[in-house]
């Protein structure tokens, strides 16, 4: 069949193979066209060859065999473009005027001699000027639009560009398209350079091989967490990455090393590179943090023995004695670390702490990398807590790409003592902020859980901090929370210490299901999570079960998990609406998960407070999909409300099943967890105890208890490089007095 359209959104664009799927404005309505269609822009007329096929989840739809583009040759479709609000005071009924007007040549008459509007009744010279200047901005975007699908960039991401460079895009591009891997979150180096070799330059181009070195560095610290990497490793990667023999390219370290685009260091005898920004910020940790720890003029009029005497003869409750200790450190020490597992009394510390310096005139301030880390510490606390972010006061600069943070070296917070929880997941960046943000007067007490997974961002801090061995350090043994019903805390512990955990006990919340594939885990998973458990356990609430599995793909990953996850618990019905992007679909009331940072996203709050940031990791459930106006608005943490474009749909993916990375700092009420095959580095001790110890009232792990086992033995602990420690040590010995290191 013969069908014309106009088309009106591009839903998804496959920039490989020109592939598409769109909506198509067309006399008998809005239809989907789905085919290869390179080269084509909203606002395009087609006519098309095709059949009707029947997509059993997206409904019917046109699968497209031949197409012409007939832009400007239907005056139905020229007036159809006008009336869809392209242009302002442009409606329905003007569109009519208009091509009732000018007919066929509509278009053209638009391009080239716009100011002939003005022979159209209603349309005045004001009118015309406001028509005019969208109509420029209009044309303008167009041709960028083709400038950057004939380099092969798909649409989504071109309207991104668009949208970061405005009118300079060609010319940035032109200029430097590595740029792009900074200033475009999706937009890698194979892109950028793919870019930069469909635009002539030399393979050997000293600008390209320092773009890779650069990529390269970054990519270690934002993927692999490594703040440096081995010299001759850098080079080996980087040669094979843009295939130019590793002599040639290492000519050209010196020239970064002088130009200061990369580091060269030699640390306890190894030749080490770093990106600058990791350098600097290693450095600014190192010499921010020894300041305080050497500092002699911290002190506090807190009486240490009478407070401690106090404690030990508590009739409320009886400290174990490496509480006590952990609390007497709080009053000695400048910076202390307080480690341990769930359930040994970590927060029962920080609550006499607080007590006792709060009781003693002291300002504390507590503090954590996560919202819902903030909002537990807060509510058993009962003493405000932010998250390390909004206590800084961040703000968001160049597109949100950046921050800067109101409490800074210029204007420091004011406090004698800071509690840091879930400490463990502070990367370096934020750490170097928080310490910038801090007063060298303030102490600092790091709370967290040493064996859990480290932080998201680069770096390793925590454990550098303890290796340092210049900080006195806590760890808790002994377990309190215990109750009777309860294993959960009990398996940690052994998983912890490599025993096998206790299954199956009668009336407890720690089990197991068998499954001998990950076909038939995958299908017990489904019917836990959307019949078994809530039935049984009485749960009404889907954002109270959640799975966590070890990777994204195969059928236990995320990637598939979701999909089915959402069949069975949020299918399709005719009274939801949804829509498609690229290969997912995102439906009203989907759980779903922000996968970036964006400081720069508005929110607004059940109370109409307005505010700004959504970040990764933050759980939200769509509340509304506008197929009209295409937003799609979500609500985060049952409190802010957050709106999205189409185009901003790769920050959200579908969270009925996340990775076990991706839990860290939550706890969920139930937690199931699939057990099957995966990459030894990746099947770990650390991630099963990690996975564990986000649950709250249940666990259950499906699938083969041998996968388990392996967990358990692998205490493969993938290192990160990183020089902190080494580089606290050199600052406090400079600060003591003991060397010199200039
Ligand atoms: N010395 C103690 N004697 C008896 N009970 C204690 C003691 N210390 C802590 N508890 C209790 O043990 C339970 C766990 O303590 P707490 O919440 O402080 O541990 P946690 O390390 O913060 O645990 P999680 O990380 O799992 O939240 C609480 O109910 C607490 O009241």
């Amino acid at each position: 069949m013969e069908i014309e359209g106009i088309i009106e959104n591009i839903i998804y664009s496959n920039d490989d193979n020109g592939y598409k799927v769109m909506k198509l404005d067309t006399s008998d309505g809005e239809i989907t066209a789905v085919g290869i269609v390179p080269n084509v822009v909203v606002g395009d007329s087609l006519k098309i060859n095709g059949d009707f096929v029947y997509h059993n989840k997206y409904g019917e739809q046109i699968s497209i065999e031949s197409y012409e583009i007939i832009t400007g040759t239907s005056i139905l479709s020229i007036e159809r473009y006008l009336s869809s609000r392209v242009l302002p005071h442009i409606g329905k009924k003007m569109a009519k005027r208009i091509v009732d007007r000018f007919g066929i040549d509509t278009l053209d008459i638009l391009r080239h001699n716009p100011a002939r509007l003005m022979e159209v009744e209603g349309i005045g010279k004001k009118k015309y000027q406001d028509i005019y200047d969208a109509l420029e901005e209009e044309l303008k975007v167009q041709d960028t639009i083709i400038f950057l699908q004939g380099l092969g960039i798909p649409m989504g991401q071109s309207q991104k560009i668009i949208k970061e460079y405005g009118d300079e895009t060609i010319s940035r591009i032109e200029t430097n398209p590595y740029q792009l891997i900074n200033d475009i979150w999706g937009i890698g180096f194979k892109t950028a350079d793919d870019i930069a070799l469909k635009n002539n330059i030399d393979e050997k181009s000293p600008f390209r091989i320092k773009a890779a070195f650069k990529y390269y560095l970054s990519s270690e610290a934002n993927q692999n967490g490594n703040c440096y990497m081995p010299y001759e490793e850098t080079i080996y990667r980087v040669s094979r990455l843009i295939n130019i023999e590793q002599e040639y390219i290492e000519d050209l370290i010196m020239e970064m090393v002088l130009e200061n685009t990369i580091i060269s260091d030699e640390v306890e005898g190894k030749k080490i590179l770093y990106d600058p920004y990791y350098y600097n910020s290693e450095l600014k940790v190192a010499g921010l943090f020894s300041k305080i720890l050497t500092n002699e003029e911290i002190k506090t009029n807190i009486n240490c023995e009478k407070e401690i005497e106090r404690l030990k003869n508590s009739e409320k409750i009886k400290f174990a004695d490496e509480q006590i200790e952990a609390i007497k450190s709080s009053i000695l020490e400048n910076i202390l670390v307080i480690t341990g597992g769930p359930g040994t009394g970590k927060t029962t510390i920080i609550n006499e702490i607080v007590n006792i310096y709060t009781l003693n005139g002291h300002k504390v301030i507590l503090t954590a990398p996560t919202g819902r880390a903030a909002k537990r510490m807060e509510e058993s606390t009962n003493h405000e807590a932010k998250t390390i972010h909004r206590l800084l006061g961040y703000m968001p600069v160049d597109s949100g790409r950046g921050m800067i943070f109101d409490h800074n070296e210029e204007n420091p917070l004011d406090a004698d003592i800071i509690i840091i929880d879930e400490s463990s997941m502070i990367d370096l960046v934020l750490l170097e902020n928080l310490l910038k943000g801090i007063q060298s007067e303030t102490k600092i007490i790091f709370v967290g859980d040493i064996d859990q997974l480290p932080s998201v961002g680069a770096g390793n801090t925590l454990k550098d901090i303890i290796n340092s061995k210049l900080v006195k350090t806590i760890r808790l043994h002994k377990i309190f929370r215990q109750s009777e019903n309860s294993n959960i805390v009990v398996n940690a512990h052994r998983i912890n210490s490599g025993e096998y955990p206790i299954l199956n006990e009668k009336g407890k919340d720690f089990f197991f299901i068998p499954a001998n594939n990950n076909t038939l885990t995958q299908k017990t998973l489904l019917s836990l999570v959307a019949k078994r458990l809530p039935e049984y356990y009485n749960i009404k609430n889907i954002e109270d079960i959640q799975v966590l599995t070890p990777m994204k793909k195969s059928e236990i990953g995320t990637t598939e998990l979701n999909k089915k996850l959402q069949e069975v618990l949020n299918p399709k019905r005719p009274s939801t609406e949804e829509i498609v992007y690229g290969d997912k679909v995102f439906r009203e009331y989907d759980k779903v998960m922000q996968i970036r940072n964006n400081y720069t996203k508005e929110f607004k709050t059940k109370t109409g407070q307005e505010g700004l940031g959504v970040f990764n990791g933050d759980f939200g459930i769509i509340t509304e999909i506008d197929n009209y106006d295409n937003i799609i608005k979500v609500l985060f943490d049952n409190d802010r409300f957050v709106e999205y474009t189409v185009k901003e749909l790769d920050e959200l993916s579908l969270s009925y099943a996340i990775t076990i990375h991706k839990s860290q700092g939550s706890e969920f009420p139930a937690v199931v967890i699939p057990l099957g095959p995966g990459p030894y580095m990746l099947m770990t001790r650390n991630l099963i105890y990690t996975a564990i110890t986000r649950a709250r009232k249940l666990v259950v792990l499906v699938g083969s208890l041998k996968y388990l086992q392996n967990m358990i033995n692998n205490t493969h602990i993938a290192k990160r490089n990183s020089t902190l420690s080494y580089r606290i040590n050199e600052y406090y010995n400079l600060y003591k007095g003991i060397i010199d290191v200039n």
